[in-house]
């Protein structure tokens, strides 16, 4: 299967762009109201009082939050999954939110990388700024050493410590904490010292104590509740009938509360402020790790496009392209021309979707739209790539081979018996390609022992030449036994060491 620009990309990029409607990804279904809690169902969710949007930030928060910048170590590396036992991090939402998080996990897609985009989603959908986001994040292995998450009963000159340590001085301790507790409540179920037991009721079964009026809009309502000493006053870290656990009264104050009256004046610029540094905190990472260049969303993107034997041992190229459109879905015609020259103008799907992003200062948000193709080898044989064109887009080139893949109908994973069987195609009449070349790699995602983050685990397929229906296309098979998988396997077909072809297996809740 083709990935554009690669897997790790593709994947991401579905994420942050497919909010809802038609193909909307899973990950963003689970914050769709924004005051929803995935972890439980109708009224047990509604009563929890627990928003899964607020959840994942506050999860990032806590990952970050044991960073140490002159050492180079911590930041968001998923580490926090091996720390949940630690009275600093209390709470659900590290569980709950893991929990959801896992099956999107793969070789391509680690769970840092899930953690940083959470709070990317949340602010996004739930009215705040897109804070750039970036993909490359390396998943821990072990626990942080280090700790030093702020607690309701920390010092303030302790909680000013561990922010700075962090690369946050006092004004972005103060100013980070407003955003953070933009969204969310905290909860007597878990902090009966911050809230009183009796918050608890049948209709609010934690004891949730909202941080401002909108629980689940990420504005500005923290700081002017704050200020103006309305609605909920900054929450329950400012009022708690337990002195010692005002631990955000403390921190606003330190300076005077002139950090909080310049949000409350910045009127936007709150968002911004906002988006700078939890930009700043989702891409703190270990030293040794490089974070690749910030996601934009694709105009034209191709997804599932693969090579595959059909029923009637036909080869056939199918996929979809997904049309991006900053305002009105547009009824011109999308076409799609290969490098042979064989062009087929597409039919547009039903089903429209609508993304979180609003593309080129539109007024609306942007809107997408899927075309499908289906296409014998005989029409587009020897073709390199194919462009897609549509009036009013740049025509956009994607590069396909055909020289050797994975035959996606005849690979996949069986559970119950705990293998994954691999079926490869590849030319065998063409000079310069030696079939004897190939290798089969998969990479399986499982569970590990402390934290909810898979592992991955990795193994060479050895594969046997067996019969084709094809007289120039040979056919290799291969299995090999996997521990049960927690998400999409993936496939990668090397030709002496070469990616050549890549595909992810049951990407299920993960998948288009
Ligand atoms: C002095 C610093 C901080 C302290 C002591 C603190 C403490 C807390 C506590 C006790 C809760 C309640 C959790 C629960 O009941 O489930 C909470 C919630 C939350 N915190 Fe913080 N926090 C701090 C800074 C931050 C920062 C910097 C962020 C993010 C940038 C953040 C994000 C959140 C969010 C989103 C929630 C709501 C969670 C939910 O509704 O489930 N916090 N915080």
């Amino acid at each position: 299967m083709f990935y554009y620009p690669n897997p790790a990309v593709s994947n991401l990029e579905h994420i942050l762009v497919d909010s809802w409607g038609a193909y909307a990804s899973n990950f963003s279904s689970a914050i769709t109201p924004c005051d929803n809690y995935v972890t439980e169902v109708g009224l047990p969710a509604i009563n929890s009082h627990r928003t899964t949007s607020a959840q994942w930030m506050r999860v990032a928060f806590h990952d970050f939050a044991t960073a140490d910048l002159a050492a180079g170590t911590g930041g968001i590396d998923a580490s926090i999954g091996f720390e949940t036992a630690r009275a600093e991090n209390k709470g659900s939402a590290f569980n709950d939110s893991f929990t959801f998080w896992q099956p999107f996990v793969n070789e391509f897609v680690p769970m840092a990388d899930l953690l940083a985009i959470g709070t990317v989603m949340s602010v996004h959908l739930c009215g705040g700024k897109y804070i750039p986001y970036s993909p490359g994040r390396i998943d821990a292995t072990i626990a942080d050493p280090k700790t030093g998450v702020p607690e309701p009963s920390t010092s303030l000159e302790e909680t000013l410590a561990q922010f700075e340590q962090a690369g946050f001085n006092q004004a972005d301790a103060i100013a980070l904490t407003a955003c953070g507790h933009a969204i969310g409540s905290v909860h007597a179920g878990g902090f009966p010292e911050v809230v009183e037991q009796s918050a608890i009721t049948p209709n609010n079964t934690n004891g949730a104590v909202n941080f401002d009026e909108t629980r689940a809009v990420f504005d500005q309502a923290i700081v002017h509740e704050y200020v103006d000493w309305t609605g909920q006053k900054g929450g329950a870290l400012v009022t708690s009938y337990n002195e010692t656990s005002r631990s955000d009264l403390r921190l606003y104050e330190s300076d005077g509360n002139k950090t909080m009256l310049q949000l409350y004046e910045s009127g936007d610029g709150f968002q911004d402020t906002c988006v700078e540094l939890l930009q700043r905190m989702i891409n703190t990472v270990p030293s040794n790790v490089q974070l690749q260049p910030a996601i934009t969303p694709a105009l034209i993107k191709p997804i599932n496009v693969t090579w595959d034997v059909t029923a009637e041992q036909q080869l056939v190229l199918s996929g979809k392209i997904r049309m991006l459109y900053a305002d009105e879905i547009r009824n011109e015609p999308v076409s799609v021309t290969f490098s042979n020259s064989y062009t087929e103008s597409l039919v547009a799907e039903e089903g429209l979707g609508t993304s979180a992003f609003k593309l080129s200062d539109a007024q609306t948000n942007a809107a997408t739209q899927y075309f499908l193709f289906s296409i014998p080898s005989s029409s587009v044989a020897g073709a390199t790539s194919f462009t897609v064109a549509a009036e009013g887009f740049e025509a956009q080139v994607f590069e396909i081979q055909d020289a050797a893949f994975i035959v996606p109908s005849l690979s996949y994973a069986d559970v119950a018996k705990g293998t994954v069987s691999i079926t490869l195609a590849a030319r065998n009449d063409e000079p310069d390609f030696d079939p004897s070349q190939l290798s089969v790699e998969i990479a399986t995602p499982v569970l590990q022992p402390l934290t909810l983050a898979p592992k991955i685990v990795r193994a060479a397929v050895q594969v046997a030449e067996v019969d084709s229906p094809f007289h120039d296309i040979g056919y290799w098979s291969g299995s090999t036994a996997i521990e049960p998988p927690t998400g999409a396997v993936s496939v990668t077909l090397l030709s002496s060491g070469k990616v050549v072809d890549t595909l992810l297996l049951d990407a299920s809740v993960a998948g288009w």
